[in-house]
C-alpha cells in the first residue's frame, strides 16, 4: 500500500500504529515525502537522504517494516521502554531535552490546512514543528536528574527558538517561564495572570517542545475555535472537540495523535477518558490545561457544573492508573479572575497535587483607564452618553444610508404586523434557511437580505439576559477569520505602560484614546439591539451580539469585528471570554455588571496591544443594582449578592484609585500605588466633610430603635443579633428608609436630604464598623442597620468626635440634584414635606397637565368619529351590549 499515492495522513496513521514517534514521522515526511518505506529508512538509518523518486515500495513492505521496527527499536525507541504488555512507555518530558548540540531542526514555512470548521491539520503539507533530531536523541544517554544537565537552560533556549519562529516574540515573560518550569518538573500548576498577559502560551509551548499532544479544556466553542485559527496562523496543528464540531472524523483523528493541541469542552472530555489514555500511551500527552479555570468554582462568576467534574483528570492520568506513565500527566489551570476563595476552591475541586505550583502575577493592567459615569440608562440619555462615540467614528449626520448600518429598523418604527412567530430571529434552529435574511452588520450597500418586515427589531427580543450554563449556550463556530495580524503585532502585543508624556500619566487622562473598535456591554438582549440600532442611525458601524440572535449573524459579527469592519459591538456577556483582539480601544459597560470578576474580565478585552484604552462604566448611581435571573442555589444567591455588592461599592467609590480596588479585589496588595489614569486619580477625591451631626443623628435613631426593641441583655454586646423569634415578638424591623423617615419627622433641617444621601452615609458607617446588617439575608447594601458597640460609643460621645469622610458618589449626586427640579423618580419621592418644594412641584404638574392633555383630546375625538355614534357614550355601549345579548 505504500507508494506515491499515500497521503501524509495515511503514512502517519500507519506509522503511529507501528509505534513510531509522531514527531519523528512528521519530520521524516518533510524530508522524504509521504512514503512509509522512505520515512522508516530515514528514521532508522539516521536521516539518510532518500530521494522522493526512490520512495516507491510495495504495500507488502508495511508488515516487513513493522517487524524491522521492532527489531530495531533499540535505536528508535530507546527512550520509550517497552512494557511487558507491549505498550510503549511514555517518555518523560526530560527525554525531549537531550543535548542536541543546538540542533533544532529548521523547517519550511508552515502550510497548515484549516478546514471549514477551523480544525488545523498538520499532515497535509510539511509543517513547522520543532522536533529534536531523532538520531541524536536515540543515541544519547537519558539523564536521570535535572542536575546532570543544564536542562532548564536547554528548554528555555528551545522555547526561545520556537517562540521567535512560531509567534514572533523575542522572549518569554517571567510568569510564562515559571509556569513552564513547573510543567517541566512534572508538577501541577495554577496560573493567575492578568487578562491579555499571554496565558495561552504557557500551555501551547509544551506541545511544540515535546511533540506530544496538549489537551486544553475550554468553556466556549467560539473561544476554542478562535484559538485554533490563531494557532493555524502560527503554523501549529490544532482542533476542537465538542458538540459544536460538525466533522465527526476530527475526534478519531485527534485520538490518533494527529493534532498537536486538542481543545475540548468539559462535557466532552469526560466521555473521552479511555481514548485519551490510549493517546497518552501512543503519541503521548504532555499536559492537560484547564483554561478559564474560575468556571470550576461555585464562588466564581461563571460557574460551570461540568468543570467541577474535571478532578477526573488527576484520577485517571496518574502513574498508579496508567502503568506506562513515569509521571502523572501535569495539569495546568489558568485564569485572570479568581479571588482567594475561588483559588482555594480550584485547588480543591480539581484535586491538584499537594506540591502544585501557584504562579501569581500582578492583575494590574497599566494601560487601562477606568472611569465611572452617572447616567439614567434610558433611551433619552443615549444622545448624551454616546455622542462621543458618534464623534469618534466621525459620522454625525443621520441619513437613510446610515440607517442601513446594522439593523434596518429603528425600534420606534417597528411594525406590529411582524409577530414573534413570523420572525426568523426567533428561530435558532435551521439557521441556514435564514442566512440570506441575516442582519446586515455593516454598511455594505443595499443588500437584499434585509427584507421588508423581516428585519430584526427590539420587539422580537424578550428582555432576556444571557446566562452561561453550558458550552452550547453561546456556541458560535465562527467560520474562518481571514484577519491578518496587524503589521507590528509582535512588537505591540507586550503589555506596556502607556507612553511617557511630559506631565506624567495624569496628563494622559485628558487625551482621547486612539481610534479603534469599541465593545459595549449591556445586561439584556433587548438593549444590545436598541443601542446598536441607535448607533447605526448615526452612521457608526455597529452590531448587536447576544446568544438569542441567529448563529449566522453571530458568526458574521465575529468575523467583521476581527477584520476591523465593525466599529462597535453591543453585546451581552456572551461576547466576553477569550476575545483577543489587540486594538480594542474602548470597553463600555452600560449598566451594572454582576460582579467585579465579570467586569474585569470584560474590561480585559481592551488595550491588549498595550496602548491606552478606556474602560467606562455608565450606570445610574441613584439606583441599586439587582441580580439578573439565573439558576442559583441559596448559597450561590448569597454569594451573588456579595459579588454584586462589591461591584456597587466600586461604582460608589470616590476616593480610591479604581485599579487598586480591582486588583486588591483579587487579593493583590497594591500598597500605596495608584494607576494615575482613572477618574479618581486624575480628578482627585471630593473634599472631605465633617458629617458628625448626620452620623450622630442616624446612629441615634438606629440605636433608639435597637434599645426599644431589644430590652434584654447588654445592648453593647456585638454578638447579640435579633433572631427570628425577637423579630416575631417585635414585629418587622425598621429598614434604612424608615429610619430616614424618622429623622425627617424629628429634624426639619434634614427634610431635603434625600434617602440616596443617607444610603451613602450608611455604607460609610458600616465600613467604619459603626453599624452592621441586622438581616440574615445579604443585600447589595445595608438594609436593616443595627448599631455595633463602636457605633453606640460614638452616640454616647455626643458631638465630641469629628467624623471626616469623603462623600460617596450617591451622596454627591443627591446634593447635586437637591436644588434642581426633580428629574427622576427617586428624587421625586423626597422633599414633599417642604412647603416651598411642594408648591413648585404642584405648579409644574399643573402646567404639564394642561399641555399634555390637549393633544390626546383631539385624538380621542378622531377615534370617536370612527365609532358608531350610538357607541360614543357608555350608556350607548351598554344598550348595544344588552341588545346583542338578547
Ligand atoms: N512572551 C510574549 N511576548 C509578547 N507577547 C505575548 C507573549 N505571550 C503572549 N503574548 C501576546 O499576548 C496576547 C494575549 O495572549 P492570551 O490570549 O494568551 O492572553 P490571556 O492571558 O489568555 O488573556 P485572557 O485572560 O483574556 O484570556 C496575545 O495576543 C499574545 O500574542
Ligand atoms: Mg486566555
Amino acid at each position: 500500500m505504500d507508494g506515491n499515492n499515500l497521503s501524509s495522513d495515511q503514512v502517519i496513521a500507519e506509522m503511529l500504529d507501528m509505534g513510531f514517534e509522531h514527531s519523528n514521522i512528521v519530520e521524516a515526511i518533510k524530508v522524504v515525502g509521504p512514503s512509509i518505506t522512505s520515512v522508516v529508512d530515514h528514521i532508522l538509518n539516521g536521516a539518510s537522504v532518500v530521494s522522493r523518486t526512490n520512495c516507491e515500495a510495495s504495500s507488502s513492505t508495511s508488515t516487513a517494516i513493522k517487524s524491522k521496527v521492532h527489531a530495531n527499536n533499540g535505536e528508535v525507541l530507546k527512550k520509550r521502554t517497552l512494557l511487558p504488555s507491549g505498550q510503549v512507555r511514555q517518555s518523560r518530558i526530560l527525554d525531549h531535552f537531550q543535548p542536541t548540540n543546538g540542533k533544532v531542526k529548521e523547517s519550511t514555512k508552515s502550510h497548515v490546512a484549516v478546514d471549514a470548521v477551523g480544525n488545523v491539520e498538520e499532515h497535509k503539507e510539511p509543517f513547522s514543528e520543532v522536533v529534536v533530531d531523532p538520531c541524536v536523541m536515540s543515541g544519547s544517554v537519558v539523564a536521570d536528574s535535572e542536575d546532570d544537565l543544564d536542562i532548564t537552560y536547554d528548554w528555555e533556549k528551545k522555547a526561545g527558538t520556537i517562540l521567535q519562529k512560531h509567534f514572533g516574540f523575542s522572549s518569554l515573560k517571567s510568569f510564562q517561564k515559571k509556569a513552564l518550569n513547573a510543567w517541566f518538573a512534572h508538577k501541577d500548576c495554577l496560573v493567575l495572570a492578568a487578562t491579555g498577559s499571554g496565558k495561552s502560551l504557557c500551555f501551547q509551548l509544551p506541545a511544540l517542545l515535546t511533540g506530544k499532544v496538549v489537551v486544553v479544556i475550554s468553556p466556549l466553542i467560539s473561544l476554542m475555535h478562535d484559538q485554533c485559527l490563531k494557532l493555524a496562523r502560527h503554523g501549529i496543528s490544532a482542533c476542537f472537540l465538542g458538540s459544536g464540531q460538525p466533522d465527526n472524523t476530527v475526534e478519531q483523528k485527534a485520538m490518533k495523535g494527529m493534532y498537536s493541541i486538542i481543545y475540548v469542552c468539559p462535557e466532552t472530555i469526560l466521555r473521552l477518558i479511555t481514548p485519551l489514555q490510549e493517546l497518552a500511551e501512543s503519541r503521548g500527552i504532555a499536559l492537560f490545561a484547564i483554561d478559564e479555570v474560575h468556571c470550576v468554582s461555585k464562588w466564581g462568576h461563571d460557574f460551570r457544573p461540568d468543570y467541577s467534574r474535571l478532578s477526573m483528570l488527576r484520577e485517571k492520568f496518574n502513574t498508579s492508573k496508567m502503568k506506562s506513565l513515569k509521571f502523572d500527566i501535569p495539569l495546568m489551570a489558568l485564569t485572570a479572575t479568581a479571588t482567594k476563595k475561588v483559588r482555594e476552591d480550584i485547588l480543591k475541586s480539581l484535586c491538584l497535587s499537594k506540591d502544585t505550583n501557584v504562579v501569581l502575577t500582578s492583575f494590574f493592567r497599566s494601560n487601562l483607564r477606568f472611569t465611572v459615569k452617572h447616567t439614567r440608562l434610558s433611551q433619552a440619555s443615549y444622545d448624551k452618553d454616546f455622542h462621543e462615540l458618534v464623534e469618534i467614528y466621525g459620522r454625525k449626520q443621520y441619513t437613510d444610508e446610515n440607517k442601513r448600518g446594522l439593523i434596518s429598523k429603528d425600534s420606534d418604527n417597528v411594525s406590529n404586523s411582524d409577530t414573534d412567530g413570523d420572525s426568523p430571529y426567533n428561530k435558532d434552529d435551521n439557521e441556514d434557511d435564514y442566512a440570506d435574511r441575516d442582519i446586515n452588520v455593516i454598511d455594505s450597500g443595499n443588500r437584499e437580505n434585509i427584507r421588508k418586515g423581516k428585519e430584526l427589531s427590539v420587539e422580537f427580543l424578550e428582555n432576556d439576559i444571557d446566562d452561561f450554563q453550558s458550552v452550547d449556550d453561546w456556541d458560535v463556530t465562527c467560520g474562518e477569520f481571514c484577519a491578518q495580524p496587524p503589521p507590528n503585532e509582535w512588537e505591540s502585543s507586550e503589555i506596556i505602560n502607556p507612553p511617557k508624556k511630559p506631565g506624567g500619566r495624569l496628563r494622559i487622562l485628558k487625551e482621547p484614546v486612539q481610534k479603534g473598535p469599541t465593545i459595549i456591554y449591556v445586561p439584556t438582549r433587548k438593549e444590545t439591539v436598541k443601542i446598536a440600532n441607535y448607533l447605526c442611525k448615526f452612521g457608526v458601524k455597529a452590531a448587536a451580539y447576544n446568544a438569542g440572535l441567529p448563529k449566522s449573524h453571530l458568526r458574521r459579527v465575529h468575523k467583521e469585528f476581527h477584520q476591523n469592519n465593525l466599529e462597535a459591538v453591543v453585546a451581552t456577556i456572551a461576547f466576553g471570554m477569550g476575545i483577543d483582539k489587540p486594538n480594542v480601544r474602548r470597553i463600555i459597560h452600560y449598566g451594572w455588571p454582576q460582579s467585579l470578576e465579570a467586569y474585569y474580565q470584560e474590561a480585559g478585552r481592551a488595550g491588549r496591544d498595550g496602548k491606552l484604552a478606556d474602560c467606562i462604566l455608565y450606570t445610574n448611581l441613584a439606583r441599586m443594582p439587582s441580580l439578573l435571573p439565573s439558576r442559583r442555589s441559596e448559597d450561590q444567591t448569597k454569594q451573588a449578592y456579595i459579588m454584586l455588592s462589591d461591584c456597587f461599592r466600586y461604582g460608589m467609590n470616590t476616593s480610591c484609585c479604581r485599579a487598586k480596588i480591582l486588583v486588591e479585589y483579587f487579593g493583590e496588595n497594591f500598597g500605596s500605588q495608584k494607576c494615575q489614569l482613572c477618574d479618581v486619580c486624575v480628578d482627585g477625591p471630593p473634599e472631605r466633610q465633617n458629617l458628625k451631626e448626620e452620623a450622630s443623628i442616624l446612629l441615634q435613631t438606629i440605636a433608639a430603635e435597637y434599645a426599644r426593641n431589644y430590652s434584654m441583655g447588654d445592648p453593647y454586646d456585638d454578638s447579640i443579633h435579633f433572631d427570628l423569634e425577637d423579630r416575631r415578638r417585635f414585629g418587622e424591623r425598621s429598614n434604612l428608609t424608615m429610619f430616614v423617615g424618622k429623622i425627617n419627622e424629628q429634624s426639619p433641617k434634614f427634610l431635603t436630604t434625600a434617602i440616596l444621601w443617607w444610603r451613602g452615609l450608611a455604607r460609610i458607617l458600616e465600613v467604619k464598623g459603626y453599624i452592621r446588617e441586622g438581616d440574615e439575608k445579604t443585600h447589595v447594601q445595608i438594609k436593616y442597620p443595627e448599631p455595633t458597640k463602636l457605633g453606640l460609643e460614638f452616640v454616647k460621645s455626643g458631638s465630641e468626635q469629628d467624623f471626616y469622610v469623603c462623600p460617596e458618589a450617591d451622596m454627591l449626586l443627591a446634593k447635586e440634584t437637591a436644588n434642581k427640579p426633580y428629574s427622576s423618580f427617586s428624587e421625586w419621592k423626597t422633599g414633599w414635606a417642604d412647603p416651598e418644594i411642594r408648591r413648585q412641584r404642584l405648579e409644574r404638574m399643573q402646567l404639564k397637565k394642561t399641555t399634555k392633555f390637549r393633544r390626546p383630546k383631539k385624538k380621542r375625538k378622531r377615534n370617536a368619529d370612527k365609532l358608531r355614534p350610538d357607541l360614543r357614550t357608555s350608556r350607548g355601549r351598554l344598550s348595544a351590549k344588552l341588545a346583542k345579548n338578547k
